[in-house]
């Protein structure tokens, strides 16, 4: 019977569920290098039950980093770090995603605690941000990014390429290219952010140009046989959210085309004023509607909380993985009390030997 707990397969890859530990971003590394904190949170994370664990955005270039603290695989030396990383998650019993990113005009803050604010240009750590236009993110904002030229682009495609390259020798076997949350792809894609005249702006194919392009060269590297995602922005809270999503199609359609076989329905988030509709559950419909009309296997994310709903979304067709992200943090073995709430045969046994053999008779 299809529902949260049972298997999914894509292409080589199976997960043991359809609870998928969502891309966080911690801001604790250095320089990009793993440390002890990951090592602990994917380490708990991974224990917890979920099927896949996906690494948090993983800058596939230094300026591309949303914070100095983010994780970065630019640099062959970043793989080492990683590989421990991915080992953890397997060993564990969950697969190993990463999800690489470039933050484009976003990129260069402080963590959201410290207020999420563009780093003072006096800061040894400070960078100029990059993007599709020199368009601020915030209107008027003198936070402007350096329009990129096609060298520029042509580079970051293929640093998304080569950070691919090491995932997969890192041991990672599934793979999301950040397309959303108004970072770069995400900026060439709306028209928000991307005011370019030539092949990388305008028309719906141009502003698509920089995703395909990446795909294409990601694929050159990304086994065939591993699932090759993207999480992406797939409607624009604005006036007519349906115009945005109507394009969203259009381009998931030439994902798929060109090699995607998963898309993570996300947000687009390409511009501060958004009205998005927050409740529970909100972009389930949208996802749903991707997977329908588009034939795709999806996932989702944003305020799904409650076991009984997420496995109704999985046994009713409306998406294939569910993406959890402070759900897990509040509680890193909620996959253990999903288990037991929608009364799976066993729901110790998600746990690792060690805590389910203790709890294979406990209740409280
Ligand atoms: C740091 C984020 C990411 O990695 O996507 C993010 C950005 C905006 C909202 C939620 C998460």
């Amino acid at each position: 019977m299809t529902g949260l707990f049972s298997s999914f397969s894509l292409k080589d890859i199976t997960l043991r569920n359809r609870i998928a530990v969502s891309p966080m971003c911690q801001y604790q590394a250095v320089d990009g290098f793993i440390n002890d904190w990951h090592s602990a949170h994917y380490s708990m994370l991974a224990r917890g039950g979920a099927g896949l664990v996906v690494v948090e955005a993983t800058a596939v270039a230094p300026e591309g980093r949303i914070t100095p603290g983010d994780v970065g695989l630019w640099s062959d030396e970043h793989t080492a770090g990683l590989s421990s990383i991915a080992a953890a998650i397997k060993t564990a019993g969950a697969v190993a995603g990463i999800q690489l990113a470039h933050a484009g005009r976003k990129a260069g803050c402080t963590p959201p605690w410290q207020g999420g604010a563009p780093l003072d240009r006096d800061d040894a750590l400070a960078w100029e941000p990059v993007g599709p236009s020199a368009v601020p993110f915030v209107p008027g904002n003198d936070y402007i990014p350096r329009e990129m030229t096609k060298d520029n682009i042509r580079q970051t495609q293929q640093d998304f390429a080569r950070a691919a390259e090491r995932a997969c020798q890192a041991g990672f076997q599934w793979l999301e290219l950040h397309f959303a949350h108004g970072f770069l792809a995400q900026s060439f894609l709306s028209p928000q952010s991307n005011t370019r005249s030539d092949e990388y702006g305008g028309s719906l194919e141009g502003r698509a140009r920089f995703l395909l392009e990446t795909v294409a060269e990601v694929r050159k590297f990304w086994p065939d046989n591993f699932p090759l995602t993207v999480r992406l922005g797939v409607v624009e809270f604005d006036d007519c959210p349906e115009h945005s999503f109507s394009e969203s199609l259009k381009v998931i359609g030439w994902l798929k085309d060109a090699g995607v076989d998963f898309v993570d329905v996300g947000l687009s988030l390409a511009t501060p004023g958004e009205n998005i509709p927050w409740a529970a559950n909100f972009m389930v419909p949208w996802a749903a509607r991707v997977r329908r009309e588009k034939n795709i296997p999806v996932g989702t994310s944003w305020m799904i909380t409650q076991a009984k709903e997420a496995n109704e979304f999985i046994q009713d067709g409306k998406v294939d993985v569910i993406f959890f992200a402070r759900t897990l943090l509040a509680n890193p073995h909620w996959p253990y009390r999903a288990a037991r709430e929608l009364e799976i045969t066993d729901p110790h046994a998600v746990l690792p030997t060690p805590y389910a053999y203790w709890l294979q008779n406990w209740s409280e």
